[in-house]
């Protein structure tokens, strides 16, 4: 069985089809990377597993269809770190981090010791013990992409659904962050499907790959198998070489297009010389 079942996955927004018909199957410990063109429908994808817009299609998770879960039930099964979420200005770092204790707390209960301590730690492996204090309206992007992601981590859930959580990082931060989803998903056999740009990321990581366009599935399987220049550039419309790593994992590149030189049109002025390095020069 798998850890999440999708399939029939529709949504209209402002009375537009954004997702047509899109199914996925990732099982426990898989690592699945949603990819495609900006607009594909990729978030929607994530927002519409969550509950989060009305959907037609069915979303099981362990078996269960998620519409039929109370949300405590749910979140406790699904956790889910937006791309660009409205964070509470006034919460510092620990209070937003805690909130994902939420589903374990009852209703008039307030965190405990075991609740601080899965914090903290989470906190401490994302570098962010320094910043516990500091409200979020005083972090950069970077460390607000890490708080978002924290507060999904604490949640504890065996399933884990992130759009695009290394956008915003600097190098040092994303491996960071990739390589500590990568560690909790072996030894907790956390289930991963996150929406990613860089495909270099999805080569790495991912299991397998779900390749989106204009809303529907254009192709999904081993990374190996989508991760292919002739459907790159067709889907993309992008130059790209794909290069295989030293583990032979697909590494992703982009190549610049040759682009034809314009002839010089005959009896056109004599050469002078092009431009110096550095001269401005008109298009
Ligand atoms: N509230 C809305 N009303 C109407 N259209 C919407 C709404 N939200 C998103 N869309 C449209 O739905 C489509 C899918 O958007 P979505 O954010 O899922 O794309 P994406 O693949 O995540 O893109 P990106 O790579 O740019 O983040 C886009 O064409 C977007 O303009």
């Amino acid at each position: 069985m798998s850890a999440i079942e999708v399939s029939g996955l529709s949504v209209s927004l402002g009375g537009r089809t954004v997702l047509s018909d899109v199914g996925l199957s990732a099982r426990d410990g898989e690592w699945l990377a949603v990819i495609g063109p900006n607009g594909a429908g990729k978030s929607t994808l994530l927002r519409a597993m969550m509950g989060l817009l009305d959907a037609r299609g069915e979303v099981l998770v362990d078996g269960l269809p998620a519409r039929s879960l109370k949300p405590r039930q749910r979140a406790r099964l699904m956790a889910y770190a937006p791309q660009n979420p409205l964070l509470p200005p006034g919460l510092t770092v620990l209070e937003y981090a805690l909130l994902g204790r939420t589903p374990y707390i009852s209703y008039l209960g307030r965190d405990g010791r075991h609740d601080r301590e899965v914090t903290e730690s989470v906190l401490e492996r994302l570098d962010l013990a320094g910043l516990a204090r500091r409200p979020l309206a005083h972090l950069s992007g970077g460390e607000r992409q890490r708080v978002v992601l924290a507060r999904a981590l604490v949640q504890r859930a065996p399933v884990l659904l992130l759009d695009e959580p290394t956008t915003a990082l600097d190098l040092g931060h994303q491996q960071q962050v990739l390589e500590l989803v990568d560690r909790l998903r072996l030894a907790d056999g956390l289930t991963i499907v996150t929406t990613v740009h860089d495909l270099s990321v999805a080569g790495q990581y991912a299991d397998r790959v779900l390749l989106i366009a204009d809303g529907r599935a254009v192709a999904s399987g081993p990374v190996g198998r989508v991760l292919t220049e002739p459907l790159l550039a067709a889907t993309f419309g992008a130059h790209v070489r794909v290069a295989q790593g030293e583990d032979g994992r697909p590494l992703v590149n982009l190549v610049r297009p040759t682009v034809p030189v314009p002839s010089r049109p005959a009896g056109g002025p004599e050469e002078t010389g092009g431009p110096e390095e550095g001269d401005a020069c008109s298009p």
